[in-house]
């Protein structure tokens, strides 16, 4: 299936605000720490239902751009707000439609991975950001937290496993500096005490509390030279 089948799905069955509600836990930490500054032209990559944006245009950025590969995805985020200076794109990670040195910052919250070849997709990110431009690219599916593997199970698209080591070498080669990486915690999810598990989704309570509590979210920062 091709991303787009897989996530018009996604949205029109209105998963689009589950993950937001989901990824939010961790995706706002990622996003306050982002340097934006007033007037700033953020991309956020596969930005399902649009929330980043909408959250750091109260932080008073002037323009925002929501790429995804899911045309319904994207229609959904534009229903959502009726914000003019916020923009929605249908497009790929494989070519990002906006010109060279033009953007202040890019986002990106568990997408970068379905990219079909993701060092191809950094090189883009570094063309497109102005120098002193940065990268928040925020992964849950990597190598060091083993209970999200099984992902791929359940997605038709393939996706990237690359360990912490992995993303900063491939920043680099696609000429970024790596300013920052760290595991982000998710702190609010609610996890039952020992006596509920197994459950649908975990087999024991331990797994949980390390896919959520230890691993969280990979962040890594790049940095345009
Ligand atoms: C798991 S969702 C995450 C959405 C949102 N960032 C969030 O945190 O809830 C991944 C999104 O990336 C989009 N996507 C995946 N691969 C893509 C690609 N190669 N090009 C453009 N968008 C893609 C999907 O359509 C989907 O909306």
């Amino acid at each position: 299936m091709s991303v787009r089948e897989e996530f018009d799905q996604w949205a029109t069955s209105g998963k689009d605000r589950g993950m937001e509600d989901r990824h939010w836990h961790t995706a706002k930490h990622v996003l306050a720490r982002m340097p934006v500054e007033a007037d700033d032209a953020v991309l956020d990559l596969g930005t399902g239902s649009g929330y980043a944006l909408r959250a750091l245009r109260e932080r008073g950025i002037g323009r925002g751009y929501g790429l995804d590969g899911a045309p319904e995805m994207a229609r959904n985020a534009r229903s959502y707000t009726d914000d003019d200076a916020v923009g929605f794109l249908v497009g790929d990670f494989d070519a990002l439609p906006f010109a060279d040195d033009s953007l202040d910052h890019v986002f990106s919250m568990e997408a970068f991975y379905y990219a079909a070849d993701p060092h191809n997709t950094l090189r883009e990110i570094r063309r497109v950001l102005k120098p002193g431009g940065t990268f928040y690219c925020a992964v849950n599916y990597y190598a060091e937290n083993e209970a999200s593997h099984a992902w791929q199970d359940n997605i038709s698209v393939e996706m990237t496993l690359w360990t912490r080591e992995e993303y900063r070498e491939a920043f680099r080669e696609a000429g970024l500096y790596v300013a920052e990486q760290d595991a982000i915690p998710d702190r609010e999810i609610e996890i039952p005490p020992e006596s509920a598990f197994p459950t649908d989704d975990w087999e024991s309570r331990e797994a949980m509390v390390d896919r959520y509590r230890t691993w969280g979210t990979l962040l890594t920062v790049g940095v345009a030279p």
